[in-house]
């Protein structure tokens, strides 16, 4: 009987519209299946690899840079290699691309390659139903991902009411008649869409998703040398965004779009951040990352998202060894990059200086969920 090919599903979407929330879901209700997940982050600052991880330990990550942009294919294939071994026993493999590439490109990547373990599994493409008009006005190539895609999942469904909801539906038929269409609210959609659900199995060490040390034991017997698995590589990245060279930006959708990354290891002062992220500027359409303001009474982990002009604090516990650190990653379009990280340089708590008040969180806490 000729051996069962792992499917690659590729899961797309613009900037914020949920792709990340979507793959978390998945991983929390897959039942008995094993998901493999590889994330690619747009910085090198991997919040997409950090969120997911936090959820479950099932994934490997391609940082900086869209992954449709990568001339040398050879990191996706070994993640790949890695993912479909028999040791792995993993189901379905789904890779969640940056919210600025080209699915098509992700998805000619996977075609090519040489592995006869996996198979193409479908390309899902996430849109946010509350920003899609605008988001389609700035950026017409989203019209050909809907095309070729062949699950759209219409996200965010809480946040629009029928009317434009319709509305956004009847653009869709347009765009791609005949493919699915489903309506969610935080990606919750059912996961027999894109796999067969295997029940869960009695014993827990079969059914739990797969780690990282799983993945890299396979290769390195000793178990330390993580090499490309590991989310804390320290790759002698540029801060700036990088597409790995060479790479072709024309008709590209992140061509335009520019990234700031800040990393502070002191607080950061919270009217300072919400004057900051009061006065951000039209074309920074997304931030995301999370803060550590070290106040009394608000020492959580504190993610923070802003997408166009939604904007969330979502509080949660640090993981015991976890540093204390702020890691934001700023996305946008004719934005003053010095400005930005100027503006966040002043937000840091600096040496010295008194530690602000527990009621200078209130302005953070409007935002807040969780
Ligand atoms: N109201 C609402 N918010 C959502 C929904 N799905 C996701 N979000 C929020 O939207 C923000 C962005 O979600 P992500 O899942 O990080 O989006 P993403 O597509 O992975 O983002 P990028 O990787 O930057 O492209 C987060 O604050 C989510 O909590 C939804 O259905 N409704």
């Amino acid at each position: 009987m000729a051996k069962r090919q792992i499917p690659v599903i590729v899961l797309a979407g613009f900037l914020g519209s949920g792709k990340t929330t979507l793959l978390n879901h998945l991983l929390g209700r897959s039942g008995g299946t094993r998901i493999g997940a590889i994330v690619n982050d747009f910085g090198s600052i991997e919040i997409d690899a950090m969120s997911v991880a936090g959820q479950v330990d099932s994934m490997v990550s391609l940082g900086n840079g869209c992954l449709c942009c990568a001339v040398d294919t050879s990191e996706l294939d070994g993640f790949l290699d890695r993912l479909s071994r028999p040791a792995a026993r993993i189901d379905v493999i789904v890779i969640e691309a940056s919210g600025l590439a080209e699915p098509q490109e992700v998805i000619r990547m996977i075609l090519a390659s040489d592995n006869k373990d996996i198979v193409y599994g479908g390309l899902v493409e996430v849109v946010d139903a509350a920003e899609f008009a605008a988001t389609r006005a700035r950026h017409p190539e989203l019209d050909r991902h809907v095309a070729i895609a062949d699950l759209v999942v219409l996200n965010k469904a809480d946040r629009v009411g029928d009317e434009a909801r319709r509305e956004v539906l009847g653009v869709l038929e347009e765009l791609a008649p005949g493919t699915p269409v489903v309506p969610a609210s935080y990606g919750r959609i059912d996961p027999e869409l894109l796999f067969d659900r295997k029940p869960r199995e009695d014993d827990p060490s079969k059914t739990r998703q797969l780690s990282f040390e799983d993945l890299c034991a396979d290769d390195e017997p000793d178990g330390h040398d993580h090499g490309s698995c590991d989310l804390d590589h320290d790759h002698d990245h540029d801060h700036d965004h990088d597409c790995h060279g060479g790479c072709d930006h024309n008709g590209h959708l992140h061509a335009a779009y520019e990234s700031v990354e800040f990393v502070s290891e002191e607080p950061v002062d919270p009217r300072r951040l919400m004057e900051f992220l009061d006065s951000r500027p039209e074309g920074l359409y997304r931030i995301k990352g999370f803060v550590y303001f070290g106040i009394a009474g608000h020492k959580h982990k504190f993610a923070v998202h802003a997408v166009g002009d939604f904007l969330r604090f979502y509080r949660s516990s640090w993981a015991r060894a976890e540093e204390r650190l702020t890691q934001l990653v700023l996305i946008g379009r004719g934005v003053d990059t010095a400005a930005l990280r100027a503006g966040l340089d002043r937000c840091r708590v600096t040496a010295g200086e008194p530690p602000a008040e527990e009621h200078s969180m209130w302005g953070v806490l409007r935002y807040a969920q969780g």
